[in-house]
């Protein structure tokens, strides 16, 4: 029947009928126009490729900020590159981020574009396997990583923050990053691989760190099984690993003692739905510590270090402040450093936050699409993203984009306070954690951990940058300042 005789045929129904049909014909016909207007107006994102073939690969080599810079002025906040047989698509900005960070793994996934971390955490964690079992290890992370655990964990910061800093002199001149870096991994072998590693086999582990560390190259994205000595060093330093950390877990088994740490915490956790409910084993252990170290080491040094150079070159209107609230706490709580108190700096908290949002350590975030999905600019132009490209999220980039944060390239931690609040108009605004499905589960660690540092530091010294302040390394994998030497005088804060 066609369309004429259709609505003849439903004029000759009795009253009701009738309204039943016609609105039944009317909801199908505007199902088909919706259907026929997204076809028309739903594209593909605009390709942004200077040069035929090779320009994606060359922009590409230049640096990744280069050619999201190039990419966004020339076609906006989407558009795709191709590099090689591979598609990568670029969402800058939080107008077009929202199924990035909140699609499930079915549709936006990590496993694909993360998969080169496996040799460095090892085999039957993470990203080697199906996402059903990574969700469930992710449990075991988030578990450890809760509010409720993050009070054992604060004295082992202070304690390891403040024998650290004990052992520096009256003056000196230090490498600030290669300090922290120094200091954050003392912490986080008290706290993540436990006591037995702290007290007994710290330079052992560091070393292996090191060369698993080393083995994660720019490179090692692409080709992570590469035959180079990098690679070679951390195959040995992973098998090595892989045999202290099976002692340590039979010690602590045997022995029956209960710590405060990650390593206790991943020895009593258990599958739920996956593998028969059975209990975590020693090889998905030290994977579990290894991924943990990887996710906050690095990035934790790096924001530490951020936030004392821009203390330093802002002393009056920022570093002044974060003084006065360590008076006013001291004043209140004498030298406790307590999760209470450390919740109570708010004006070191936005500090940290903004020189995280300036100098955000992962610089792009990944994804694979599974399936095909439709981003809407801030213009209103709408793109269907095909399934199989790669999909790029840039903390670095849509943090200095001018519509979303005020005078984005100038240090103002108070834009993250009331009234100011730049963060909470739209969201995915800031996403210096990542945001959503796959959010930093360590942020709070982090936060913590990085105020006792400074907490620690501005009781006990003055500090002066000797150095200009340090240029980003934007070509690493995880992005820091460049080397910068500081000055400290030590002095006790008088309250
Ligand atoms: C300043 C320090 C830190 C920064 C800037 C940072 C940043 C991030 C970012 C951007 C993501 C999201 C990755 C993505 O979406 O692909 C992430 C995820 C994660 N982070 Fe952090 N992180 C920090 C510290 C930590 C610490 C200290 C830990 C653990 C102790 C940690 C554990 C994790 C974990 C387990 C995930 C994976 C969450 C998931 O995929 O569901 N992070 N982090």
């Amino acid at each position: 029947m066609d369309f004429i005789g259709l609505s003849e045929g439903l004029q000759q129904l009795p009253a009701p009928l009738f309204y039943v049909g016609a609105t039944v014909l009317l909801l199908v016909s505007l199902l088909i126009l919706r259907v026929a207007s997204n076809h028309m107006t739903f594209k593909a994102p605009p390709v942004y490729e200077p040069i035929p073939f090779v320009g994606g690969l060359i922009k590409f080599v230049q640096g990744p900020m280069r050619l999201m810079s190039d990419g966004y002025r020339s076609k906006g906040e989407v558009f795709t590159v191709p590099l090689a047989h591979k598609k990568m698509t670029f969402l800058l900005g939080p107008h077009v981020s929202a199924h990035f960070f909140k699609a499930n793994d079915d549709e936006m996934s990590q496993q694909e574009v993360y998969e080169f971390n496996v040799p460095t955490f090892g085999k039957g964690v993470v990203f080697d396997v199906d996402h059903k079992v990574r969700a469930e290890q992710f449990q075991f992370f988030a578990a450890a990583l809760k509010t409720a655990k993050l009070h054992t964990y604060v004295p082992y910061f202070v304690s390891e923050a403040t024998e650290f800093f004990g052992k520096w002199d009256q003056q000196g001149v230090v490498e600030l990053q290669t300090e922290l870096s120094h200091l954050i991994i003392l912490t986080a072998s008290r706290t993540l691989m436990g006591r037995e590693v702290r007290e007994n086999m710290f330079r052992q582990v560091t070393d292996l760190y090191h060369d698993l560390d080393m083995g994660m190259l720019p490179i090692s994205v692409m080709f992570p099984y590469l035959p180079i000595e990098a690679h070679r060093k951390r195959d040995r330093a992973r098998e090595e690993l892989s045999k202290i950390f099976a002692k340590v877990i039979q010690a602590r088994k045997a022995s029956g003692a209960q710590e405060n740490d990650l390593l206790q915490h991943f020895i009593e956790s258990r599958y739920r739905t996956v593998y028969n409910g059975r209990m975590t084993n020693e090889e998905e252990i030290t994977g579990f510590l290894i991924a943990t170290l990887f996710a906050g080491q690095h990035t934790s040094s790096i924001t530490s270090s951020w936030t004392g150079y821009f203390m330093m070159t802002h002393k009056e209107k920022w570093m002044k402040p974060a003084i006065e609230e360590q008076k006013r706490l001291m004043r209140e709580h004498g030298e406790e450093l307590s999760v209470e108190v450390l919740n109570k700096m708010e004006v070191l908290h936005a500090i940290i936050t903004e020189a995280l949002r300036l100098f955000p350590p992962l610089i792009m975030l990944l994804r694979k699409a599974k399936t095909s999905f439709s981003v809407t600019t801030s213009k209103g132009q709408q793109y269907v993203v095909p399934k199989g490209h790669i999909i790029f999220a840039s903390p670095a980039f849509s943090h200095r984009l001018a519509g979303v944060f005020e005078r984005p390239d100038e240090f103002e931690p108070d834009r993250f306070q009331a009234p100011r609040e730049e963060d909470k108009r739209r969201p995915f605004s800031f996403i210096g954690f990542g945001a959503g499905r796959h959010g930093c589960m360590g942020s709070n660690f982090a936060y913590l951990q990085i105020k006792t540092i400074w907490s620690v530091m501005l009781r006990n010294f003055d500090f002066e940058m000797v150095d200009p302040f340090p240029q980003a390394q934007y070509n690493s994998l995880v992005v820091g300042p460049g080397p910068c030497r500081v000055k400290y005088m030590r002095r006790k804060l008088k309250v």
